[in-house]
């Protein structure tokens, strides 16, 4: 297959998954999305001929336009722009998990300092008041006070930019010390680890340790419910161990991530990661390279 990877930085993650196409005969077309331009309509050359697009933006502005240039021209891209919408925005990702009846933390969203502040007084401290765009844990604010509160809630509304006009606030989750990433390809987990740390934020860009985690029958369960209340794809479902206190499950699922790195659980687990996502690669440009056979096939006999 003839694959074009959408990009900015080649990392680690974007290393691993090219040099597995390269092993197995595919031809990789590496597209810098800070030097292509996207018409309209008309495809730019970079995409002639592509049976598949894996959307490895790092921007998540990027990302959201590039996929959807993609679906433009036809090219069939993973991940969708639907599900990449879904997921760049904790706003929307929250709202899909909740409608899905997905376990998600209690979360209240507000538009201005004041309406944050009584949402806050609601939770009691700590909460945690997150950017509604953003990875690696950034800006995310554990809330241990009313003046922290107060301090924090100023800042960003001076700070200028829409997006932090919009005040996500999100219960404080009482975790054992961890929480859990999930990989999965349309609902089907590829493998999964405990990210642990002293610090609350344990996200593995931060710091933290990781080690393999074993999904039980309600885990699995969560991770096809959540992927696919974001629309499926290639996705990061990230969970927090609850044991069951506030609700049936066991767990809490805070977030479905679109553009997922892969390096730190591919160094946690024995599983080759980056095979098993290029097995998923192949299955879906064979699925769409079947849909556009029928259509070929369609169209000729009509002619
Ligand atoms: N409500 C919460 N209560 C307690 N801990 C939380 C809560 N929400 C997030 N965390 C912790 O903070 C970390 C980062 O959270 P989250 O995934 O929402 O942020 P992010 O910036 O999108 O990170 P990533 O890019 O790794 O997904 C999580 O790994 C988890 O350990």
């Amino acid at each position: 297959m003839n694959v074009g990877v959408l990009y900015s930085r080649i990392r680690q993650d974007e290393k691993l998954l090219l040099s597995e196409l390269r092993d197995r005969g595919h031809d990789v077309t590496k597209i810098d999305v800070r030097k292509q331009t996207f018409d309209l309509t008309e495809a730019p050359e970079a995409f002639d001929d592509l049976d598949l697009v894996v959307d490895r933006c790092m921007a998540t502005s990027r990302s959201l336009y590039a996929t959807k240039f993609c679906e433009q021209y036809g090219v069939p891209v993973v991940n969708s722009a639907a599900t990449a919408e879904t997921c760049a925005d904790k706003v929307e990702n929250s709202l899909a998990l909740a409608a899905a009846g997905v376990p998600t933390p209690t979360t209240k969203t507000a538009f201005t300092t004041d309406a944050a502040m009584e949402i806050i007084d609601e939770f009691g401290y700590p909460c945690v008041l997150k950017p509604v765009m953003g990875s690696w844990g950034r800006l995310m604010a554990k809330i241990d006070s009313k003046s922290a509160a107060e301090a924090i809630l100023e800042h960003k509304a001076t700070l200028g930019h829409y997006e932090h006009k919009v005040f996500y606030v999100q219960e404080f989750v009482e975790k054992p010390g961890r929480d859990v990433r999930v990989l999965a390809v349309d609902g089907e987990p590829i493998a999964a680890m405990a990210r642990s740390g002293d610090h609350w934020l344990t996200n593995a860009a931060k710091g933290a340790d990781t080690e393999p985690f074993e999904l039980d029958d309600e885990a699995l369960e969560l991770v096809e419910m959540a992927s696919d209340a974001v629309g499926g794809g290639l996705l990061g479902v990230d969970l927090m161990e609850t044991d069951g206190d506030q609700t049936d499950w066991n767990y809490t699922v805070h977030e479905v991530n679109h553009t997922v790195e892969f390096k730190a659980l591919n160094e946690a687990v024995d599983t080759d990661v980056p095979s098993k996502v290029v097995d998923w690669l192949e299955a879906k440009a064979d699925a769409a390279g079947g849909d556009a056979d029928v259509e070929d096939a369609v169209a000729e006999v009509s002619d």
